[in-house]
């Protein structure tokens, strides 16, 4: 199978319970809850997306096969233990199959996915981060993090809670209210100790 991949690139995971490491970033282009045009920004399921994920213009973007898509990856990771994937998008569950798992996995590649939980992940992963948009079905309901944009009055964090994740996640929507969002996120948080907090660091750090 190929793959229609935005951007390829070497950062620091800026977000959730990994935040810190070292990871090469591949970012899978489209989204099965918004077309990634402004025009429909305001009609679609989620409406706060901070990525452009449409088209494969970008970094060591275009269409790819699985061997030479994993190859690209351990090529950017270069040197050093403990070589980390995250793959994100877009949506990646649209497109990662075992294939590509595989490959990566071949290649000493431990595999984490940033996805919408609207469609369930394959086997294989070793970290899985779930981060639910407004009105949507999630289907995915497992994994290692749960992590929740806030605020979203659409969602009610309770009925979350039960879900079998291993760490729950409040991450400050990045909007025209940040300071807002960000107020909301601690006020949350001191609620609710079970959840922690969530700050985009990359940005904070001037990394992609
Ligand atoms: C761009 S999404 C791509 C992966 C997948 N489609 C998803 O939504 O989880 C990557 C991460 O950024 C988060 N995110 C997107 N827009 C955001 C915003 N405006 N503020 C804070 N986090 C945001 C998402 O919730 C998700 O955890
Ligand atoms: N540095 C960095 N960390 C991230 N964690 C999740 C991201 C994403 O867009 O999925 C992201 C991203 O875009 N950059
Ligand atoms: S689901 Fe993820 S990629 Fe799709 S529009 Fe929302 S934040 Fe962006
Ligand atoms: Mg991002």
């Amino acid at each position: 199978m190929s793959y229609a991949v935005k951007e390829i690139f070497l950062t620091l995971q800026g977000e959730g319970m990994q935040a810190g490491r070292r990871a090469v970033f591949l970012r899978f282009s489209g989204c099965n809850l918004w077309t990634g045009r402004e025009r429909d920004r305001a009609t679609a399921d989620c409406t706060f997306c901070d990525t452009d994920f449409v088209g494969m213009d970008g970094e060591n973007g275009g269409r790819y096969e699985a061997e030479a898509l994993a190859a690209k990856v351990e090529e950017l990771w270069g040197e050093g233990e403990r070589p980390l994937v995250v793959i994100t998008g877009g949506e990646p569950l649209l497109q990662l199959d075992t294939e590509l798992i595989e490959a990566l996995h071949a290649r000493g590649f431990e595999i984490a996915v940033e996805t919408n939980g609207t469609i369930a992940a394959p086997p294989g992963l070793d970290w899985i981060c779930v981060s639910p948009k407004g009105s949507t079905k999630i289907v995915q309901r497992a994994g290692n993090e749960l992590k929740l944009v806030w605020p979203q009055p659409e969602i009610d964090p309770a009925e979350l809670s039960g879900w079998a994740f291993d760490h729950f996640l409040i991450q400050p929507m990045d909007c025209a209210d940040a300071a807002g969002a960000r107020a909301a996120a601690i006020e949350f948080v001191m609620r609710h100790p079970r959840w922690r907090l969530s700050l985009q660091t990359h940005k904070l750090l001037g990394l992609p």
